[in-house]
């Protein structure tokens, strides 16, 4: 595997556990109806979570068409719907917690856990929203959490513009709500210089992608 992260070697084997929301919760309001919300270092012991789900996860190489030949996904996944058992008792306590804070303004639950491993900067992913389903018409919010080494996280309005850069990793986390998904992008780009991985954790409703 490319990329070590020494977690255990630095000694970081604190308990994993997410904090408060509430008034943590710093919201951004940007053009077109999106909004983003932040909450630096939510969860706590995001190393060794991070360590964790870099074991136990069956993590997929994917490959998909691109234009006209077949590339490698360059990033690992694995998409848990909402009814298969999530890899660790904290993501059940993470999205219960966001479910308690967001369900009233959201309308609905967060369901769905997809999970990205970027093993180091050759590991990326390309400008999008998440628009397969609902997102591309209407409202909704994605939640997601990082841990391990922070990367970029950056957004533009859809059809360029000035980007936002949030660097995530070490139990962050970022809400991207309202028409984020349609009228902005987001992106992880990849980068020449030596980056340890990272792996996030997004909670969606059902019928978003
Ligand atoms: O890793 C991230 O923070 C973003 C992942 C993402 O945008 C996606 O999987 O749709
Ligand atoms: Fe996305």
């Amino acid at each position: 595997m490319r990329g070590v992260f020494q977690a255990s070697l630095l000694g970081l084997d604190e308990d994993v556990a997410v904090g408060a929301l509430g008034a943590t919760v710093h919201r951004t309001q940007l053009d077109h109806g999106a909004w983003i919300d932040v909450r630096p270092g939510w969860l706590s012991g995001a190393d060794t979570l991070f360590e964790r789900l870099a074991e136990r996860v069956p993590w997929k190489g994917e490959r998909r068409w691109m234009y006209d030949k077949v590339v490698d996904v360059p990033r690992l996944l694995k998409f848990y719907e909402e009814d298969e058992p999530l890899p660790d008792p904290v993501l059940d306590d993470a999205r219960r917690a966001l479910n308690a804070h967001y369900e009233e303004e959201l309308g609905e639950p967060f369901r769905t856990a997809g999970l990205c491993y970027y093993r180091d900067g050759r590991d990326s992913v390309a400008w999008h929203g998440d628009t397969i389903g609902r997102g591309s018409t209407e409202d909704t919010m994605v939640a997601i959490i990082s841990v391990g080494t922070p990367r970029p996280l950056l957004l533009r309005p859809r059809g360029g513009g000035h980007s936002l850069r949030h660097d995530l990793g070490h139990g962050d986390l970022i809400v991207m709500g309202g028409s984020c998904q349609r009228t902005w992008e987001h992106a992880v780009p990849k980068t020449t210089r030596p980056t340890g991985p990272r792996i996030s954790i997004q909670f969606r409703p059902r019928g978003v992608r």
